[in-house]
């Protein structure tokens, strides 16, 4: 089911600061900031040769980054997005082995245009699990 590794993604409370990091010290290239406010995020992507990095900053009441950094003041590992080519059959596949999907289990559109649904950490070994259509 699972193809490439997408992105992993990181909770950072300090977006400017965590680009630069990537930008200045490590000397990756990385995105213009990009608002999404139906995901209560801000994302910039680190653009590496064979997967990204995915910088996520609070945005809005209700962010899910806010609510993972109230428990991990430092920030840190949020989740990893796994590609799919076909998200509803792979949807379909894993409730029926019981996986919880969560939201309302209906995919959205992600940061780069295509559907994306999250799988329950508890489910995956304690990691939040994205999967994005290719
Ligand atoms: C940029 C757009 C898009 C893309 O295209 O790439 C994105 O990536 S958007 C990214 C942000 N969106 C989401 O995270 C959506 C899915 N997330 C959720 O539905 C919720 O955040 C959650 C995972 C269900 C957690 O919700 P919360 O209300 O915080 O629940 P709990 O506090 O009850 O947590 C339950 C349990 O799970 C642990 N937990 C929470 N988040 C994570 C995490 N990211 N990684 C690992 N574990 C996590 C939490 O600590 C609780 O554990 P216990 O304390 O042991 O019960
Ligand atoms: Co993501």
């Amino acid at each position: 089911m699972l193809k490439r590794l997408n992105h992993v993604a990181i909770a950072v409370t300090d977006l400017e600061s965590a680009t630069a990091n990537y930008r200045d010290t490590l000397g990756a290239r990385v995105s213009e900031p990009q608002a999404l406010p139906e995901h209560g995020v801000t994302v910039v992507f680190v653009e590496l040769d064979n997967t990204k990095i995915e910088l996520l900053e609070p945005l809005g009441e209700g962010s899910p980054i806010a609510a993972f950094l109230e428990k991990n003041p430092s920030g840190g590992l949020h989740h990893v997005c796994y590609e799919v080519e076909d998200i509803l059959a792979a949807r379909d596949q894993l409730k029926a082995k019981g996986a919880r999907v969560l939201g309302d289990g209906e995919p959205k559109t992600g940061a780069h245009g295509k559907p994306v649904l999250f799988l329950h950490p508890k489910d995956f070994n304690g990691t939040l699990v994205e999967l994005e259509q290719i």
